[in-house]
């Protein structure tokens, strides 16, 4: 089930343009999921503006639904911006509190706690000061930096490594997207959190194994590799 917040006019190599959702919209498109479907996770990427988010937070506050998974979207991978930079306070003030899981790669980890991340010592600090913040877990990845494909999870106790090798491709759109949507997604069918990472991860790095060469920019992410590779047909 979607609540529609934005609608975006982008393709893999820019964002053309943006318009919002009006608030009172976004409110009751979450009265009608939650008045019906019973809900075992929420995944929250790209909230633009202020306004988007406060609208979500307030009927998080008020369902109060378990598993939620934050991707605190900044910048899409061509560099187009994608959320208003006088929304971070109203991020970290009333997202990032909401969070079961915050999944920042490397530069929303450092704009969020304004330290900068070179190394995995600082992706544990960062993690540990957006667990302060009020985040309940939170995952650094490492999409963004040099050598492995390296993520680390804090869970309020201690940290986690999950690393694959890096894999040669510009074919990265919506990497982030992918992986926290898997997170929770596992959480939903009941896995605790390091499975569901663990499991996630090894999704999202078959999907940029075999992601797809097309448009002009960084194509996406492969989601039906092994679904294709256990007997549907594959035609494109
Ligand atoms: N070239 C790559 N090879 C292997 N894994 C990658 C690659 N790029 C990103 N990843 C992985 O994809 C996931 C999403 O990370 P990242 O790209 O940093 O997120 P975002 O899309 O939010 O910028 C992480 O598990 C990261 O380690
Ligand atoms: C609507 C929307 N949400 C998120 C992303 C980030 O994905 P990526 O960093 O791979 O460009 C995006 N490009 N567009």
């Amino acid at each position: 089930m979607s609540v529609i917040v934005s609608v975006v006019a982008e393709n893999t190599f820019r964002v053309i343009d943006m318009q919002d959702i009006e608030p009172e919209i976004i409110e009751k498109q979450i009265d009608a999921i939650f008045e019906d479907i019973d809900t075992d996770a929420v995944k929250i990427g790209m909230l633009s503006q202020s306004t988007s988010m406060k609208a979500v937070a307030h009927k998080l506050r008020e369902y109060g639904p378990q598993n939620i998974v934050i991707d605190p979207v900044m910048i899409a991978k061509n560099g187009c911006p994608l959320m208003q930079p006088d929304s971070m306070d109203t991020l970290i003030e009333e997202i990032l509190p909401l969070a079961d899981l915050l999944t920042p790669n490397i530069p929303e980890a450092e704009r969020i706690t304004g330290l900068s991340i070179q190394t995995s010592e600082d992706m544990e600090h960062a993690a540990e000061k957006i667990a302060k913040m009020g985040a309940k877990a939170v995952l650094v990845k490492g999409g963004h930096a040099k050598g492995e494909a390296l993520d680390i999870l804090f869970n309020g106790e201690h940290f986690t490594y999950f690393s694959e090798e890096r894999i040669n491709t510009k074919n990265t759109h919506g990497t982030g997207c992918t992986y926290s949507s898997a997170i929770a997604s596992n959480l939903a069918l009941g896995l605790d959190l390091e499975e569901a990472v663990k499991r996630a991860k090894d999704y999202v790095t078959t999907a940029i194994r075999h992601s797809l060469p097309i448009g002009k920019g960084c194509g996406p992410t492969h989601h039906f590799y092994n679904l294709y590779q256990n007997g549907l047909q594959r035609e494109y």
